[in-house]
């Protein structure tokens, strides 16, 4: 019984035992409401599961208990709420936002062009069970209530898992089935629980997936077949993005299709596409001035601004008031996406800073600003160099009651900068009066969808505060927020060629896309363009959203903290005006990364350095008071050591992939040291690939004393016993030394095939692969089959079994992106 323990055994008989339990007190409901009865029990039996799981993570003194969630929307009062007769409500079930920005776009499109009402719903605020007897529930709405269509926009996460916001829709309609080998089931439609009870559900579907990963769009997949067997019928054609593609292409071939397929299913006319453009843009949002509020009326950018969150209450507790506040009341806080904790920065240091990545430039290719600590320009060589750097960070969770495990994601919201802040403002004409107001966005009655829009952030607040804290305001301008700026264009030629790019693919690319022009880029190149304030703010810019980190501490040495490893990502393209002729010169656009810029930023408050943001020569330049809390929380992953120890375990992990691999290798050092085992922990092996070893070599240091800790073990009488299988060794490949061949991970790893073979083959040994998901894991993959024909003997289905098993006995994870 491999990976099998005594606790194993008894949660699995304590849950059997409360099933029975469960279902025999059910019994007396009559068991008429049977997916409630099922969505009931799933969560029952996980809740048991959670509760006897025994946790590594000691608890902190004053966690609190209860957990408290808001009450679910129902569809049928949306649909009460929607003024025109024909409707649509789109779901969308999304980690990072792309999947409600393509909602988002296309609820407007309906609109604008059927005139019908749409409304975009976070799956996790409704309670989904309301798509039962769908057509009954119509009917009984009356005459009021013409034809609805529900859509779903679905991302894929994992190895073919649901959304966090989609988790409990996706349980309770697959009947807790369609997972890991589940997959290619073809019957999930022949239980009697849900058979026929979407009759009267017309969807449309979107899944946006990546084709890297084994289970591409497997939730767009599952669910539409899962519908279909229930009764439901698709609208259209199901859409299939893949994002190492493009997301953005695959959402472009799908949309005309499924638009016309609903103007058949609806019965109107498209009102929209190009015979819209001489309408007038009648826009979501009003906007009203609010000079004389209180500062404490007024947001100042809750997630990650250092002015204190405006609904924290006074008195002691730290800066996160919650937790003083909601753990007297003996209530366990949530923190998720919406509701993320502000915790402080405990330590923060550079793992390197000292090398750049050299750029090689045309003269004419100059950045128009001044050379700064990111990047500097030698014109002797007409070279830019962009500083690297990369920052290892702790994050104090003392008192707050979130644990995480390790091999868990850490959420962060980032911050523009300034300069950002500045660029856009001066591009949309406004000055620093006109930044520092204080507004209120308010759905503006000539557009019936504003009833429904969701605020674009918290209101009100500062123009500044929006455009920092609360709006994406450097990602590359799309085709669809063009054909709205259009609009706006009082120069024909201007509206022209902008009309141009929205309706020609291959010229967006070439000018917009291929050098990432952002909104402010964008609007210097057309002057002619006065956007309304409440146009950007509410309907151009989509919110910042999370983004995550694997933590790279371990839970069971550090239930305190949690660490993360970021490399800031800093670059520079060359990027041609919009309006002038083929010959005109380019110059080169400095980009970064939203939160790792931010996370920089941050270090550099921390560690009371200059701030990267000041140039060289002017130590008084200003810049925004940057967070003394970070607002972070913490998503579960299935990359977890193994529970016995003294299995072996295999780490491929190059540049930060090595993240979780520092608190995996933290972990078994911490558990061998513990000497609560019986058995001696399990060979550790450790592939890592950077650039240099004197230059980028991250943990080197750290993982050399974890060696030298467990040789010392091994030295000595005493300790020899614990660190007897405990194989501990991390292996080296460097990409860039100049004169020596480069030599990648997946090199050393083949190097040693024979004995990795036999770790996995014959030793229950787990493999774990973190990082880029494009070439090393792929290759990674690769290897693994071949590693099995040449030490396995096995032909290409065995090796592709072998491989395959690997991953539903949950022996070979990845965490890649
Ligand atoms: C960690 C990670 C795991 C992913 N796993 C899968 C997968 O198993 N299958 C798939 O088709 N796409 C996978 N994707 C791709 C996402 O579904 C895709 O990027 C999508 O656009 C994300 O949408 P969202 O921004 O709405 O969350 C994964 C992406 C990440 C970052």
């Amino acid at each position: 019984m491999a990976g099998i323990d005594l606790s194993d055994i008894l949660i699995v008989g304590a849950v059997t035992l409360a099933t029975g339990l469960f279902l025999y007190l059910r019994r007396g409901n009559g068991g008429s409401d049977a997916a409630a009865n099922s969505a009931m029990f799933t969560s029952f039996v996980s809740k048991l599961t959670a509760i006897l799981t025994p946790s590594t993570t000691p608890p902190t003194p004053s966690t609190p208990r209860i957990v408290s969630r808001p009450s679910k929307k129902t569809i049928s009062t949306t649909l009460a709420s929607m003024e025109s007769k024909h409707k649509m409500i789109l779901f969308y079930g999304s980690q990072t936002g792309t999947a409600e920005d393509l909602a988002t776009r296309t609820a407007n499109e309906v609109y604008a062009n059927f005139g019908v009402e749409s409304v975009v719903a976070d799956l996790e605020d409704y309670d989904m069970t309301d798509l039962i007897k769908f057509g009954e529930s119509l009917k009984s709405m009356g005459d009021e209530v013409g034809k609805v269509v529900i859509g779903f926009f679905l991302a894929t996460y994992g190895e073919g898992e649901p959304t966090d916001n989609a988790a409990d829709f996706y349980e309770w309609l697959m009947d807790g089935r369609g997972k890991g080998e589940d997959e290619d089931v073809t019957d999930i439609g022949d239980d009697m629980q849900l058979e026929q009870q979407g009759d009267g559900v017309h969807y449309i579907m979107f899944g946006l997936g990546n084709k890297t990963y084994e289970h591409f769009n497997s939730m767009g997949r599952r669910v539409s077949k899962r519908l279909d067997s229930i009764g439901a019928k698709m609208v259209g054609i199901p859409g299939e993005g893949d994002d190492d593609g493009s997301m953005e292409d695959d959402f472009l071939a799908w949309k005309p299709k499924v638009l016309e397929a609903l103007s058949a299913y609806y019965g109107v006319k498209d009102m929209g596409g190009k015979a819209g453009r001489g309408l007038a843009h009648v826009p979501l949002f009003n906007l009203s001035e609010e000079s004389s509020l209180p500062d404490k009326a007024v947001f100042h950018g809750e997630l990650a601004s250092d002015h204190k969150p405006r609904r924290f209450k006074d008195g002691p507790g730290g800066d996160d008031k919650r937790v003083f506040v909601e753990a007297t009341a003996k209530k366990r806080i949530l923190y998720d996406a919406k509701n993320p904790l502000f915790s402080h920065v405990t330590k923060s240091y550079n793992l390197f800073n000292e090398t750049v990545d050299q750029l090689k430039l045309k003269p004419s290719e100059l950045p128009p600003t001044t050379p700064s600590q990111k990047y500097t320009h030698d014109a002797s060589t007409n070279t830019l160099n962009i500083r690297r750097e990369c920052i290892h960070m702790e994050f104090d969770l003392s008192n707050t009651g979130l644990r995480y495990e390790t091999g868990d994601h850490v959420g962060i919201y980032g911050a523009n900068s300034l300069e950002q802040v500045s660029l856009l403002a001066r591009a949309l004409g406004l000055d620093d009066a006109a930044l520092d107001s204080v507004v209120r966005v308010k759905a503006n009655p000539a557009n019936r969808q504003s009833a429904m829009a969701k605020m674009p952030f918290p209101n009100p607040c500062s123009v500044r505060t929006a455009f920092t804290h609360y709006l994406a305001i450097t990602p590359v301008l799309k085709q669809h927020q063009l054909e709205l700026i259009a609009k706006y264009a009082a120069d024909e030629t201007e509206r022209a060629m902008i009309y141009d790019i929205v309706d020609n693919r291959n010229l967006y690319v070439e000018k917009v896309e291929s050098s990432q022009k952002s909104m402010a880029e964008v609007l210097f190149d057309f002057r002619s363009v006065k956007l309304p304030l409440q146009v950007v703010l509410g309907e151009l810019l989509s919110p910042i959203v999370v983004r995550y980190y694997s933590i790279s501490s371990s839970s069971k040495k550090e239930p305190c903290t949690v660490s993360i490893t970021a490399v800031a990502v800093r670059y520079a393209l060359p990027s041609k005006p919009l309006m002038q002729s083929e010959n005109s010169a380019a110059t080169l656009q400095y980009k970064e990364g939203l939160v790792t810029a931010y996370v920089s930023r941050l270090h550099h408050k921390t560690s009371q350095l200059p701030t990267p943001e000041m140039s060289a020569d002017d130590s008084t330049y200003p810049f925004p008071p940057l967070p003394t809390h970070v607002p972070i929380f913490i998503r579960t992953s299935s990359f977890r050591l193994p529970r016995d120890a003294s299995a072996p375990v295999i780490m491929i992990g190059p540049g930060t992939g090595v993240a979780p691999f520092r608190g995996f290798l933290q972990e078994r050092v911490h558990v061998a040291s513990s000497g609560a085992l019986k058995k001696p922990v399990g060979s550790t092996w450790l592939f890592y690939g950077c650039r240099h070893p004197e230059q980028d070599h991250l943990y080197k240091d750290e993982f050399g004393s974890l060696i030298a800790t467990v040789d010392g073990w091994k030295q000595s009488e005493q300790d020899a016993e614990r660190a007897k299988a405990f194989d501990l060794r991390v292996m080296n490949a460097f990409s860039r030394v100049p004169g020596q061949q480069k030599v990648y991970v997946q090199d050393i790893v083949q190097k040693m095939g024979k004995e990795v073979y036999e770790v996995l083959d014959k030793m229950r040994g787990y493999i774990y692969v973190c990082g880029d998901a494009k070439n090393m894991a792929a290759d990674v993959n690769t290897l693994l089959h071949k590693l099995a024909a040449e030490f396995g003997g096995k032909n290409e289905e065995e090796a592709k079994k072998w491989v395959k098993n690997l991953k539903t006995t949950g022996k070979y994870h990845e965490d890649v992106w």
